[in-house]
């Protein structure tokens, strides 16, 4: 185990990790946490072995030495907020603002000004359900006539995409399955930073997440599995020096790799560095060390592999951007020349030009891509909706998946789904006909996620005998069972999962999977829209998803060659992983259920109505859904 004594890793214990990470192994929770206590030659080593996998992975993504960055405005819609994370100063009182929120006019305005200075990104960043705590919140949104903050949030997205062409990033804090279904329409991309695994840091008084309902790490992880179920191209990220043990640091980082490999949705992995701010509970906190953020991006490289896209905020960094670059990051977010950084505003943006200077002084190329990643914009379906399709394509090169840098965003139509009562009226053709010409769809073994995952997660389970337990296994120990997939709530959600557990019925009991591509037929479903279908599980098809495991080629043993083709010699399985996955013999579980060929997200569901309701935090275990969803 890491050893919380004070005295910490041994150097030999660093060296020995260091040569694992060199070599291609698999690395467990104490040698990751172990790396991070590299400095001198050892964080050189560390950095150097992380810049070649992040390189390997440029290479394989066809823009070798090209790192990105997103041109934004930031727009804070309300800075009201239900939680009390004590070291922001974003979130604030009424009395200190002029309204409880921005109103349309003021979003638009900003997003015009964007887009006049070049900007692509509308990047919505908000507090957390602010109507939950705040009456000034509660009364802006009803006199308006909105139910809720996302009600507003949505609104104001179509709006910037109707009026301004800017795309939208929502980073409004937790979501439900059905929420991040309602906003999937109106924005390329969302995010929210997963922070800490750490359940001590929300649980115990005193403590950063304390009194932070939307900061507990089992809700988080939640959504970043439910982001994964929808197919929203998804930003993560861990906040460092919160009070958190390299241990759990290195946990977070495992448990962003479980939900990447499950999904494939994770587009990027921000590492982001708490910084003190006066006024705060934390202004007595050291900020967090840029040597250690520089091991924490290297670690996170070695871990999630070279296909992961790793960024660190340039205004964070007090200027260390070779450092950066080293340590292995291959993005620097969004960048404004017209907004400030409102979670950090003391802290200006570098100017485009110094930035792309500092980066070609590192040896790499600076180029804007859009707020979602190059990769799920050539994928398009099933990532992005076709609501939103035509604003990402007019600002996209088609050959990169990259922003076209000259092109201005002009506001386009957005186009609401038509209301069609009873559902679609073309099943007896596109399913009973058409969708059953094969046994199961053709991009069966990959779109729903990793399925030697799956068998991991369901022999991890059958070992422990564990039944749902999403507090265990989502906020995780720093065990090697967490570490290695034991995510049991997740695997339960998958269609492969029915097989392993056997008994599991759909939750209002409509019989899944034989009713899979029927609405639910039981009356009392509270959310009887839904076809009582496995939720989406779209995937990365061979690209951004595909298993982060990869090899050092044999002839290079201090210098690898990074391949990203391979999915055997595991860096980013841990042994825990491989033995799991070795066990279950091809790693691929027998699966027969019914074929489907829609999903309820995105193009599949064309034509369907919108579902109006406000949902709730719990709305996603309300929904007709496929066996065990925990509740
Ligand atoms: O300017 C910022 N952008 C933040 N971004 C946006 C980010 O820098 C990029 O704009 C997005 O990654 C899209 O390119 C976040 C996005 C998320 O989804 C989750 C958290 C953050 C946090 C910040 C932040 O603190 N400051
Ligand atoms: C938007 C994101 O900004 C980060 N954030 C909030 N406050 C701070 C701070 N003092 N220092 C660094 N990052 C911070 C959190 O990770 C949040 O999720
Ligand atoms: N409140 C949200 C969260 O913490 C959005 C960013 S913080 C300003 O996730
Ligand atoms: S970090 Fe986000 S959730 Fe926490 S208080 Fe600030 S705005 Fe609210």
């Amino acid at each position: 185990m890491v050893d919380h004594t004070g005295s910490g890793p041994t150097a030999a214990s660093v060296d020995r990790a260091l040569r694992r990470a060199a070599s291609g192994r698999a690395l467990d929770v104490d040698e990751a946490a172990a790396l991070l206590t590299a400095r001198g030659d050892a964080l050189d080593e560390l950095l150097r072995v992380a810049g070649e996998i992040r390189d390997a992975g440029l290479r394989e993504a066809g823009r070798p030495g090209v790192v990105t960055f997103s041109k934004k405005v930031f727009i804070p819609l309300t800075r009201l907020c239900r939680d009390r994370c004590h070291y922001c100063t974003f979130a604030t009182v009424p009395h200190r603002l002029p309204a409880a929120f921005l109103d349309r006019d003021e979003v638009l305005a900003i997003a015009r000004e964007g887009a006049a200075q070049g900007c692509k990104e509308a990047l919505f960043t908000l507090g957390d359900r602010p109507e939950e705590r705040w009456p000034a919140a509660r009364e802006w949104l009803e006199a308006r006539g909105y139910d809720s903050t996302l009600d507003y949030l949505r609104a104001c997205a179509v709006a910037v995409l109707e009026e301004t062409g800017l795309l939208p990033h929502l980073n409004p804090g937790v979501l439900s399955w059905s929420e991040l279904q309602r906003l999937k329409p109106v924005a390329p991309s969302m995010g929210m930073m997963l922070e800490t695994t750490a359940t001590r840091l929300w649980s115990t008084p005193g403590g950063p997440h304390f009194g932070s309902p939307d900061k507990e790490p089992a809700v988080r992880l939640r959504v970043l599995d439910d982001a994964g179920r929808v197919g929203v191209p998804f930003t993560t990220g861990i906040l460092i020096g919160i009070g958190e043990t390299h241990a759990e640091r290195v946990d977070a980082i495992f448990a962003i790799r479980r939900a990447q490999r499950g999904y494939g949705h994770l587009q990027e992995v921000i590492v982001q560095n708490f910084r003190a701010k006066p006024d705060t509970a934390m202004r007595g906190m050291p900020d967090a060390e840029l040597h250690d953020l520089a091991a924490t991006v290297a670690v996170a490289r070695v871990l999630l592999g070279p296909r992961a896209r790793i960024q660190a905020p340039p205004n964070l960094i007090a200027g260390e951007y070779d450092l950066l670059l080293r340590a292995g990051i291959d993005d620097w977010g969004g960048v404004s020349p017209v907004t400030p950084d409102h979670v950090n505003p003391e802290r200006p943006w570098p100017r485009l030009e110094e930035l792309a200077r500092h980066t070609a002084k590192a040896g790499f190329t600076l180029r804007e891509r859009l707020t979602v990643y190059p990769e799920y914009v050539r994928a398009g379906d099933p990532w992005l909706d076709p609501r939103v399709l035509p604003h990402v394509s007019a600002l996209a090169d088609p050959e990169t998946g990259l922003a076209v840098e000259a092109a201005r965003p002009v506001g386009r139509p957005w186009q609401e789904p038509e209301e069609v009562f009873g559902g679609r009226t073309d099943l007896h053709a596109t399913i009973d006909t058409t969708g059953r010409t094969g046994d199961r769809r053709g991009d069966f073994d990959s779109v729903y996620g990793d399925w030697s995952e799956v068998a991991a997660q369901a022999d991890a389970s059958r070992a422990t005998g564990s039944g749902v337990d999403r507090a265990g296994a989502a906020a995780g120990g720093v065990d090697r069972a967490a570490a290695s997939g034991g995510d049991a709530g997740r695997a339960r959600r998958r269609p492969g999962r029915r097989r392993a557990s056997g008994t599991r019925t759909c939750v209002p009991g409509c019989g899944w999977p034989p009713t899979t591509r029927r609405r639910c037929s039981n009356r009392a479903t509270p959310t009887p829209r839904w076809p009582c279908s496995p939720p989406t599980v779209p995937r990365w098809i061979g690209s951004a998803g595909s298993p982060t495991t990869f090899a050092a080629t044999s002839s290079a043993t201090t210098s690898p060659t990074w391949s990203t083709a391979t999915s055997t010699s595991a860096t980013s399985a841990t042994s825990a992983a491989g033995s799991a996955r070795s066990r279950s013999g091809s790693g691929t579980p027998t699966r027969t259920g019914s074929p489907w060929t829609r999903s309820p997200t995105g193009p599949r569901r064309r034509g369907r109505p919108a579902r109006r309701r406000s949902a709730s935090r719990a709305a996603s275990t309300r929904s007709c859904r496929s066996p065990g969803t925990p509740t």
